[in-house]
């Protein structure tokens, strides 16, 4: 068994199945997440991704199924009962596939917004903007400063977001994420529509966050590459249902899986090729 499938693991779903009208979107999917590591959710099309990550994050209620989260004093929480609006207080923080974020502020603004609910100071201090109410701000903004040097974007603080190009908005939106102090990061499809240098530069963010080891990651991507560089482990889903969770190697020499990627008629061409090669023959005259 991979040492991170043992205790102390940091998430552990088991046994989770959703339906809608008749249709199963997930059947008895199970999961486990490492401390600090990060688990690449990847599958075709309609296969469930995004359905597991709104379970998670309890936007979806399943059927079936438990969800284990490791708490600050070292046991363990009941993720699918704790209420869904108290899920940023045990640090839970979620990106979603399309940006949201506040087009009229600037991106310091904008990653300060993730940073609400950490906010004790009281409605008068406020108002008033007495010592500890402006102790706050000034720590608050020294953290999110530190933030985007993570993510690469301390030289566009206090630009407005709309002037960013998309890529960088892909990372304003995962800074505003971290500022949040996660435990777990959520992440639905954080390279979808960034060429290539934008892949790589969300690619060496996440990368950071690992390294930094400030929380741990669940993302959701087609982009192979960016899932073999960046995740401990990836889970492959097909139809709702679990095909192999492994490391990235193992999962992409993974037969089922590339079956589910490329279909059954290319997975039986591929077998021909190998076929006429081990035969010592031209394959394209075979
Ligand atoms: N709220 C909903 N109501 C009805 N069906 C839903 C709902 N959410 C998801 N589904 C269905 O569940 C299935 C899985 O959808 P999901 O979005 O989880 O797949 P996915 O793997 O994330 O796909 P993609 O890669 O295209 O984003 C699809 O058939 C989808 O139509």
């Amino acid at each position: 068994m991979n040492p991170a499938m043992q205790p102390p693991w940091f998430l552990r779903g088991e046994g989770l199945s959703l339906s809608f009208g008749g249709v199963q979107v997930l059947a008895d999917v199970s999961f486990t997440l490492g401390h600090q590591e990060v688990l690449g959710i990847v599958g075709p099309n309609g296969a469930g991704k995004t359905s597991l990550l709104n379970v998670i994050s309890r936007i979806y209620e399943p059927s079936a199924g438990t969800i284990q989260i490791r708490s600050p004093d070292g046991g363990y929480l009941d993720l699918l009962k704790l209420p869904a609006t108290q899920l940023a207080r045990h640090g839970v923080a979620r990106t979603f596939q399309n940006i949201e974020i506040t087009p009229d502020l600037s991106v310091l603004d904008n990653v300060l917004t993730g940073r609400h609910h950490l906010e004790r100071t009281m409605f008068v201090e406020d108002m008033l903007w007495l010592g500890r109410s402006r102790r706050a701000d000034r720590v608050a903004r020294e953290q999110c400063r530190e933030v985007l040097d993570l993510v690469g974007l301390s030289r566009v603080a206090a630009a407005p977001v709309t002037t960013l190009p998309y890529g960088m908005r892909k990372r304003v939106e995962l800074a505003r994420a971290l500022a949040m102090q996660p435990r777990l990061l959520l992440l639905d499809e954080p390279a979808a529509g960034l060429n290539t240098h934008e892949t790589d530069e969300i690619a060496a963010a996440i990368e950071a966050v690992q390294q930094a080891r400030i929380c741990s990651q669940m993302l959701i991507e087609h982009d192979m590459e960016l899932v073999t560089s960046v995740c401990d482990q990836v889970l492959v889903l097909n139809y709702g249902r679990t095909i192999v969770q492994a490391d990235p190697h193992t999962v992409t020499s993974h037969p089922e899986v590339v079956a589910a990627y490329l279909g059954p008629a290319a997975q039986s061409e591929i077998d021909a090729v190998v076929r006429t090669v081990a035969k010592g023959s031209d394959p394209s005259t075979a």
